[in-house]
């Protein structure tokens, strides 16, 4: 039986450890902090869990253009320890019920911090210590496969480390008693900004400090300038281009130091300038396994590191943080490693969604990673064209498809929207099977949906002359 050790319990370790279980493995899981890892417990499920609040209580706040009426519909509030236990128990129910399904599945879970202890290099088989919370070496597993699956950790700004306080980072925000007064979020990459529109919607003031020319520097710029409009409609403010140096803590709060002399003044900070990968106490350089300057594991498409018999899978690498290619990585290896069939993953496949409001969900080729341009064709329809869009009074927005001219084949789709998470599945499926604007066209959408607006862009494209 191929004994199998994995280091990390997140989406990458549990969904490697189910395959493995599955295909007759041996597996160990060995996790720190609780199986279903940060994702489950302090990142992912709880952020979108208080958004879902937040989200709600602005829908309520809103409706009166809908003709909803009553006196507390503009007064509605989230009352906040009630959302913190909420978003607990819920982080503590997904890992309990992970938890569960791996043990019925009769995979070993081990609590406590692993690393490799291979004594020479070159061996069939890994040896891997688990070290207890005393920091002694409560056992040594040996493993014909080891996976490392040991995710990220925020990035610390030096001089602006978090306190818990007023100095906050995502995993400290569901201990705080009281909304902050004015919460000022340092960083607008896909956290910072989801963080930023949440907080907004449950009624917090935000400015967003963003270091970038947009917000959201890694979407389309007119996906970005959705959400800023949004955003600072609803009276949230953005230090453009703004880099701080420093967060202090002032009698009242907080005081933001950016690095050209601007101040930004706030009740709390929240800190999302980024992660660092936990490679540190790993014992990966010592073995052998190559890791980037930046200290994520180099893997290729099938997981593997530089060292035969270990694998890597998840945020560890680098890879698109994204839970769902944690998991599809831990899968491939084990895929790989125990003899199945098995596909390399493909990027341009996968399907991400940033959750703020309205949210902007992509899949495949966005403007600003076309291959060639010139043989690409792209049509964008404003959800505000939408007969079910006007019904619930959605203005912003828009879908926009890339297909290839010569052949009419889907590249790939970007949805501004509420609720665009759920809308991108049907791009996702014809970009991963290479299905055409004709395939979308053909296909019929419920009346009135949202989606209509996605077969009606296939049908826009079909018009083209060449593919007549
Ligand atoms: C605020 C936030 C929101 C996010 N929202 C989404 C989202 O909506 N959708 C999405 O797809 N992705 C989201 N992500 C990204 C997603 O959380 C990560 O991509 C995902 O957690 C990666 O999974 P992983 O298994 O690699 O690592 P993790 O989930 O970080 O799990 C790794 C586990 O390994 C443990 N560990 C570390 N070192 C050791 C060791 N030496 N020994 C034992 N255990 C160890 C850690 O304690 C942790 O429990 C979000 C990220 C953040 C920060
Ligand atoms: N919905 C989701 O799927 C989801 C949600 C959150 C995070 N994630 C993933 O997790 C990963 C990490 O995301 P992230 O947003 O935490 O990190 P990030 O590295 O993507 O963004 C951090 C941002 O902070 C900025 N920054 C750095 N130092 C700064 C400073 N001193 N002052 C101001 N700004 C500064 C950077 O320029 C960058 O834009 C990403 O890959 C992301 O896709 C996914």
């Amino acid at each position: 039986m191929t004994r199998i050790v994995i280091i990390g319990g997140g989406p990458a370790g549990y969904e490697a450890a189910l395959v493995a279980a599955q295909l007759g493995a041996e597996v160990t899981v060995i996790e720190r902090d609780g199986i279903g890892g940060a994702s489950v417990l302090t990142d992912c499920v709880p952020s979108k869990t208080l958004i879902a609040a937040a989200g709600t209580m602005t829908s309520v706040r809103d409706s009166g253009v809908l003709g909803l009426r009553g006196a507390e519909l503009a007064t509605v509030n989230l009352e906040l320890a009630s959302v913190n236990s909420r978003v607990k128990g819920l982080a503590m129910a997904q890992s309990a019920d992970i938890h569960a399904r791996l043990t019925a599945e009769g995979v070993r879970i081990v609590a406590g911090q692993g690393r490799l202890s291979d004594e020479l290099r070159g061996l069939a088989a890994h040896r891997v210590q688990v070290v207890d919370v005393e920091g002694n070496v409560a056992e040594e597993l040996e493993g014909d496969v080891v996976l490392i699956a040991t995710g990220a950790d925020p990035r610390v700004l030096p001089g602006a480390e978090p306190d818990g306080e007023r100095i906050l980072d995502w995993r400290d925000v569901y201990d705080l008693e009281e909304m902050p007064e004015h919460l000022v979020v340092v960083g607008s990459g896909v956290t910072g900004a989801e963080f930023a529109s949440g907080y907004l919607e449950a009624g917090v003031p935000v400015t967003l400090v963003s270091s970038r020319d947009q917000v959201l520097p890694g979407e389309d710029a007119d996906a970005a300038a959705v959400v800023e409009k949004v955003f600072q409609s609803r009276g949230g403010k953005i230090a453009e281009r703004g880099r701080a140096a420093s967060v202090k803590r002032t009698e009242k709060g907080v005081l933001v130091e950016l690095t050209d002399g601007r101040t930004v003044e706030g009740s709390h900070a929240l800190m999302t300038v980024g992660t660092v990968p936990n490679t540190a106490g790993v014992n990966l350089e010592q073995c052998g396994v190559e890791v980037t300057g930046s200290g994520h594991v180099v893997v290729d498409r099938v997981s593997r590191t530089s060292v035969p018999g270990i694998y890597a899978a998840g945020d560890v690498t680098g890879v698109f943080q994204l839970a769902s290619v944690a998991a599809m990585q831990g899968r491939i290896a084990m895929w790989h490693a125990l003899g199945e069939a098995v596909a390399p993953i493909k990027l341009k496949t996968v399907a991400a969604n940033v959750f703020t409001h309205p949210e902007i969900a992509t899949v495949g080729v966005q403007e600003k990673s076309l291959p060639d341009a010139t043989d690409v064709d792209v049509v964008r329809l404003p959800l505000a064209t939408n007969a079910r869009a006007k019904m619930g009074d959605l203005h912003d927005g828009f879908v926009k498809l890339f297909a290839r001219r010569s052949t009419g084949v889907i590249m790939g789709g970007v949805v501004v929207a509420p609720g665009a998470s759920e809308l991108v599945l049907p791009i996702a499926l014809a970009v991963t099977k290479g299905l055409t604007v004709a395939d979308l066209a053909q296909t019929f959408a419920i009346y009135p949906s949202l989606s209509g607006s996605i077969t009606e862009a296939g049908r826009r494209l079909m018009g083209a002359d060449h593919l007549a």
